[in-house]
């Protein structure tokens, strides 16, 4: 029997029989324990302030309401980040995550996008001009690229920027339905600025999309300006908290000065310069793609603390009959669907991390004018962003269903995690084109290996022997696990490359062969991703300092990342006899070895996590495990029961019952 008050009994006993110090794995996760500290204190500041706690819940609101409450919810945030001088982007992430979590902020694309644009592609004099109206909100912003008719394709955008040299202005047009701006965050009700990305026409020459500075309402009636059209773009899938937006323009003028002017130029005279790589226009989508890996792993790394508490304390059927019914999480199938996204999320945390190092490092480098590992930085960012977008978005769809009924109640704290991933893969970039991107830079790497040019550190593997067959063995050696995933990248490599030369040698031109092969290009690029991300895993838990009994913990979980990958994707590694059928047992033996070894940390690996209760939003994933009481109490609360009787048993079923239909013969 459940008790209902303490720390449910199953759940005490699975942190005690745990083989690691839970603090000891959450050190080395949040990279140290004053970072632990610092989160800690940072989550704290935002559980504990009532102003957080006045609201009903998030799965209660309307959409009005959800986007008035995050509002206010991200103004205070906003205020509180000055008032506590927190600067640091990780500790405005930290602090953010327990405020208002899983709210998609209705000024987020101003802080994420408008920002950093001005900061990264602004003149000296542009960001003296903006940046401080940006700050103290004066000036509220998003980043307006998106049209109705093209996202993916930005080249193909259609709104315009002419050129007036008599005035020196730009003027806007929208010129077609299709060219009006349509999706970006906050555009529709919040801003009164936007960054339009746009096709600039300088003496009458089209120069390709760059940025304007575009005003679209009145600093104090907030009333659309003349020429501007905008509003919201109605109810979505999720992000409620978000106006998305509509714009068009017609013949809006800005001065000259309100084209991002940091690398491109049109002077007075009309006169176009060039900027030094036409894409260094991109980069705030780069950022973007950078942060979006850690949220995703964040994303999946709640989802595995719910369902596996919940797993943890759940019990049904009786394994023989008349004993005492098992705890979900004993059943083989449960830990074959869970533990597998528990290491998933490691792995991606890991990526991330690295991720938002390796950001730091080459825009550092770029901003000094060394432009060489752009190409690097975008294939790796486009990749990563996909590769986690996609395993984050379906992992959490998976926890919420290895929940069984109460993971379809908000109650659970899934839907809402799940809604606020799964854009990530639309987002930012489609992840199929995404992986275009990747597989283009894999193309190219694969020219220059036929040359015998030099490749980059993370390409060298595919150089590798193709004929050489696994050096598995019983043991399943991590580096046996890391040249399986790297043989399986380089082959579908050479075989998309082959691909397309047979379809150029069969007389197609170079984009047909391209298009006739891009299926077997992005397998190439997401076995790509999946192999680096995996060596990332491996050289993590190998090469990092950390506790003994952690490491030997985490090592189990990455074997279990690695071997479950191969597992679920047996025919890309057997293709071509890499692995013989026995290597292939001895993988599917290991991996249920794994899930056994695993087993007895499941709950002290998510503990690691440490997100709060007031984080986690969910009855299931409860530290305490007191699951239904809070089930009972949150149906409770639902606003279906403040009254007994609802007038709607008054309108019509009561009428229905005496045979009376009248109110449906008015309409
Ligand atoms: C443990 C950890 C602790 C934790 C700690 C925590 C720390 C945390 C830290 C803090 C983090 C904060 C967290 C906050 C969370 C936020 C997350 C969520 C935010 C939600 C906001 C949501 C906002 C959503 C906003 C939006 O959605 S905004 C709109 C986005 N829209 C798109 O993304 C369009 C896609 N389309 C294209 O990007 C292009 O269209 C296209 C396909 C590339 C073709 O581009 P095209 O110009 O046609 O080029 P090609 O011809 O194909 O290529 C020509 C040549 O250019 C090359 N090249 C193309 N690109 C690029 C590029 N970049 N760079 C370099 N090169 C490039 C290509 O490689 C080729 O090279 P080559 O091969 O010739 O050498
Ligand atoms: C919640 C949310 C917030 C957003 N916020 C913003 C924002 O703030 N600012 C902004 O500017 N935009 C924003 N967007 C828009 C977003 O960036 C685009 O939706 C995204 O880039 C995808 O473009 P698309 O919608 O045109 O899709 P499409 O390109 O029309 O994609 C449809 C399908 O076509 C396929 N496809 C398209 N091109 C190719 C190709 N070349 N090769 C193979 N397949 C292809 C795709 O894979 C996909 O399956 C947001 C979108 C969402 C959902």
């Amino acid at each position: 029997m459940a008790t209902t008050t303490g720390v449910n009994s199953d759940l005490a006993k699975e942190r005690n029989n745990s083989t690691f110090d839970v603090e000891e794995l959450s050190n080395f996760i949040y990279r140290g324990p004053e970072k632990v500290k610092r989160r800690r204190y940072l989550h704290n500041l935002a559980t504990k302030d009532p102003f957080f706690r006045k609201f009903k819940p998030w799965a209660f609101q309307t959409r009005e309401e959800q986007y008035e409450i995050c509002l206010q919810k991200h103004l205070y945030i906003n205020k509180k980040c000055k008032e506590l001088n927190l600067t640091e982007p990780v500790d405005k992430f930290f602090y953010t995550e327990a405020a208002a979590p899983h709210e998609n902020s209705p000024i987020g694309l101003h802080t994420v996008m408008f920002i950093p644009t001005i900061e990264k592609q602004g003149t000296e004099e542009q960001k003296k001009r903006w940046l401080p109206l940006a700050e103290s909100l004066k000036m509220i912003g998003t980043y307006a690229q998106t049209e109705m008719g093209h996202g993916t394709f930005i080249r193909g955008l259609e709104t315009t920027a002419t050129y007036d040299p008599r005035t020196r202005e730009f003027i806007l047009n929208s010129p077609t339905i299709t060219s009006m701006k349509y999706w970006p965050g906050n555009l529709g009700k919040t801003t009164n600025h936007c960054l339009v990305m746009a096709q600039l026409y300088t003496q009458g020459k089209n120069c390709g999309i760059h940025m304007f500075m575009v005003q679209i309402r009145d600093l104090e009636t907030h009333m659309p300006l003349a020429g501007i059209e905008v509003g919201d773009i109605g109810p979505k899938f999720g992000y409620g908290t978000n106006d998305n937006g509509f714009l068009r323009l017609s013949n809006v003028r800005i001065p000259r000065e309100n084209m991002l002017m940091r690398y491109s130029k049109v002077l007075e005279d009309g006169t176009y310069v060039k900027p030094p790589n036409a894409k260094i226009a991109y980069g705030s989508m780069v950022l973007v793609r950078a942060a979006i890996v850690t949220d995703a792993a964040r994303a999946l790394a709640q989802a595995c603390v719910i369902s596996i508490r919940y797993s943890a304390v759940r019990r049904q059927t009786e394994v023989s009959p008349g004993g005492e019914e098992a705890q979900i999480i004993d059943y083989q199938t449960q830990q074959y669907r869970l533990f597998p996204l528990l290491a998933t999320s490691y792995a991606m945390y890991f990526a991330g991390r690295f991720m938002y190092d390796f950001y730091l490092k080459t825009t550092a480098e770029i901003e000094g004018g060394n432009l060489d590992s752009m190409p690097q930085l975008h294939a790796i960012s486009a990749g990563l962003k996909a590769f986690s977008s996609w395993m984050c978005s379906a992992g959490v769809e998976t926890c919420r269903l290895c929940c069984g009924g109460h993971g379809y109640s908000h109650a659970s704290g899934l839907p809402k995690i799940y809604i606020d991933v799964v854009p990530g893969c639309t987002y930012e970039g489609e992840n199929n084109v995404m992986m275009l991107q990747v597989a283009r830079f894999l193309m190219k790497m694969y020219g220059k290996l036929q040359n015998g040019e030099a490749l980059p550190t993370f390409m060298q593997y595919m150089s590798t022997d193709l004929n050489k067959k696994s050096c598995m063995t019983e043991e399943v050696a991590l580096n046996c696990l890391v040249m399986a995933y790297e043989h399986r990248a380089a082959r579908m490599i050479r075989d998309a490359a082959a691909s397309m030369e047979k379809l150029v040698q069969s007389g197609k031109s170079p984009v047909e062969a391209w298009n006739g092969s891009t299926v077997m290009l992005t397998w190439a690029a997401i076995a790509h991703c999946h192999a680096f991300v995996t060596k990332l895993f491996v050289e993590t838990v190998v090469k990092s300092r950390m506790d003994s009994k952690v490491q030997s913990a985490l090592t189990s979980l990455c074997k279990l990342y690695a071997v479950h990958g191969i597992v679920e994707n047996l025919g890309g590694f057997i293709q071509d006899q890499f692995f013989d059928s026995k290597q292939v047992k001895i993988l599917q033996k290991k991996l249920m070895q794994l899930l056994a070894e695993i087993r007895p940390n499941a709950v002290a690996f998510v503990d690691a996590f440490d997100y709060p209760d007031e984080v986690l939003q969910s009855c299931l994933g409860r530290y305490d495990g007191q699951v239904y009481q809070a089930l009972y109490d949150y149906a409770k609360s639902s606003p279906m029961n403040e009254k007994e009787v609802l007038d709607s048993y008054y309108k019509y079923i009561k009428p229905a019952q005496n045979g009376k239909y009248q109110q449906y013969s008015k309409l």
